[in-house]
């Protein structure tokens, strides 16, 4: 690799931070000015340049193509700023990004594998930027956040949960791998577009989509045994059987359904001890019957089980509402999955659950912006002390509610967490964080407990763990105020915590060699990867 081919590689980039004697020696001389800098310095000029664009679409597309050009300085500006960057290089803005892929297209990022090369897939993972890989993150862009179908604007996703492996999970940046799977797309729009960048063709569905899915995943077990594979975004009528015919098959696990419910647990079980009560005897409305919230609800469920109720009482607390009202029994339409939560009557609206169930707890995967009106929020207020409301829709374009909404119409009594970041709430002249209910608090920390602990399998053990984990480490305490999560500047080292408790179960449920606690402890600690240039 000659000097100018080494500056155009942004794992080795490290540009004016080269020293005089490693210019010497790379072949680097006259191609850089001639001051050297630390890390530290070049950091600084990073982030004025950041601050230097007004709107957060221009902040991502600055932050993406420091990425493509020194990943070095890009991690160690976005682990200092994690607050400030993550909504920036992921939720809400990585949506607008993905919505606007095709006009923002700079340069390639991992793996574009689509359904007229279904031959030669294993050629194409073959061509894979980098050769060892511990985490991949594969969407086909059909249902991004709440955005409906990108299609080949999708991999903006892949790409920004990666940059968080690595930056919040410490996974090193050449052992990710994003891919899109490119089966077409049915925006019309997109197909319309002039400059879109992906298979001009309508969604390959059935038997040729299950074979595509199939043939792709042959191929990463081919190519790439050892690493994680994280299903993300998928519509749900593909998202469950995809998890269902792989969990037992690799190691694999679906965000959106297991990461997400994590998560929930955690700040629910953050905000249950802020109340006083027990977990079992919470009675739950979910707003949203797709994937998401049948993973959230499963969860919870079992958690109920394990604080003392059968399965059939713990399924007794949910009322869950989609589009065509509550799951009753008498519906047709519904999976196996949902109709384990169908109860007797009529399929009424939201607003009518909400009122007929007292709810403690009222939670949002609906896509519907402003879903949790005035009058469901003020019907939920007046039968519970302190309302748990969690609208978790994203991006923030499609958020069930405003918190400062929620606080104002509940009179400051709602526990709350979003899925997109929000500003602090004002309470009693006091600035309150809104936790973030986000997939974040758990992916990168699963990721670290996987390949840490050389993990073959993702278990529920494992995931309940790291919900169990993560609420403990919010701190929830019977204060009347305070966030539901960790701090976000605190990620990081919750990610190390929550690996190791994640790690221990994998251990436990016999998925991962026999290792200590304070083994386990090391081995996420060594694969840590941190931002600095090595000697
Ligand atoms: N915070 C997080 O970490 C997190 C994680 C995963 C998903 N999400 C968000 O959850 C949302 C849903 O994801 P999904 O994969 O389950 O999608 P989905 O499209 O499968 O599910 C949406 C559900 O909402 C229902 N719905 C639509 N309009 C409704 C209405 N007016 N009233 C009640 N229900 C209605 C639909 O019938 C469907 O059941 C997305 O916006 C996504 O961004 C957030
Ligand atoms: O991507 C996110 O911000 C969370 C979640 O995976 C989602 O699909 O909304
Ligand atoms: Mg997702």
């Amino acid at each position: 690799m000659d000097g100018h081919e080494l500056l155009g590689d942004p794992l080795r980039n490290r540009g004016t931070a080269f020293t005089t004697a490693q210019r010497g020696e790379l072949g680097l001389d006259g191609l850089l000015p001639p001051v050297v800098e630390t890390l530290e310095e070049q950091a600084d000029r990073a982030y004025r340049a950041f601050l230097g664009y007004a709107k957060p679409i221009n902040r991502h597309i600055y932050l993406r193509q420091l990425q493509d050009t020194n990943e070095t300085l890009f991690y160690r500006l976005v682990t200092d700023h994690l607050d400030e960057m993550l909504p920036v290089v992921y939720t809400p803005t990585v949506g607008e990004a993905c919505t606007r892929f095709s006009d923002i297209y700079r340069r390639p990022r991992g793996l574009f594998v689509s359904y007229p090369e279904r031959g030669r897939l294993r050629e194409v993972l073959r061509n894979r930027p980098h050769r060892e890989v511990d985490v991949i993150v594969v969407t086909d862009g059909q249902r991004i956040l709440g955005l409906g179908d990108q299609g080949v604007g999708g991999m903006g996703i892949p790409i920004g949960k990666l940059g968080l492996y690595t930056a919040v999970g410490g996974i090193h940046p050449a052992r990710t791998l994003p891919v899109l799977l490119d089966v077409g797309t049915d925006n019309e729009e997109l197909l319309a577009h002039p400059r879109y960048l992906g298979w001009r063709h309508h969604r390959v569905t059935g038997a040729d989509y299950d074979g595509f899915i199939d043939a792709f995943v042959d191929a990463v077990r081919a190519e790439l045994p050892d690493a994680l594979l994280q299903w993300e975004d998928f519509a749900t009528p593909h998202a469950r059987p995809i998890l269902a015919r792989y969990r037992d098959r690799l190691r694999t696990f679906n965000d959106d359904i297991q990461g997400t419910a994590a998560v929930v647990l955690g700040a629910l079980t953050s905000a249950v001890t802020m109340t006083g009560g027990r977990l079992r005897d919470q009675r739950v409305v979910l707003a949203g019957a797709g994937s998401a919230a049948i993973g959230v609800a499963d969860m919870i469920r079992t958690a109920m089980v394990a604080d003392g109720l059968t399965d059939e009482e713990a399924a007794r607390n949910f009322w869950i509402a989609d589009v065509a009202g509550l799951l009753v029994g008498s519906r047709t339409d519904l999976s196996p999955e949902q109709r384990r939560y169908a109860r007797d009557g009529e399929a009424r609206p939201l607003a009518e659950v909400v009122r007929d169930a007292t709810p403690t707890v009222l939670i949002g995967l609906s896509t519907v912006r402003g879903l949790f009106t005035e009058q469901i929020v003020r019907d939920m207020a007046a039968g519970t002390d302190r309302p748990v409301i969690f609208p978790l829709s994203n991006p923030t374009s499609h958020s069930e509610a405003d918190p400062a909404d929620l606080a104002a119409w509940t009179d400051g009594r709602v526990l709350v967490a979003t899925g997109s970041p929000y500003p602090p709430l004002e309470v009693n002249g006091r600035s309150v964080p809104v936790a973030q209910s986000n997939n974040v608090y758990v992916f990168p920390a699963m990721g670290l407990a996987v390949t840490a602990a050389k993990a073959t399998r993702v278990t529920d053990g494992m995931l309940v763990a790291a919900a169990t984990a993560l609420g403990e480490a919010a701190g929830a305490t019977d204060a009347p105020v305070a966030p539901l999560l960790p701090p976000i500047a605190d990620m990081r080292a919750v990610a190390a915590e929550v690996a190791v408790v994640a790690a221990m179960a994998a251990v436990e449920d016999g998925v991962a060699p026999e290792a200590t606690e304070a083994g386990l402890r090391e081995a996420v600690r060594k694969t840590q990867w941190e931002p600095a240039y090595p000697d």
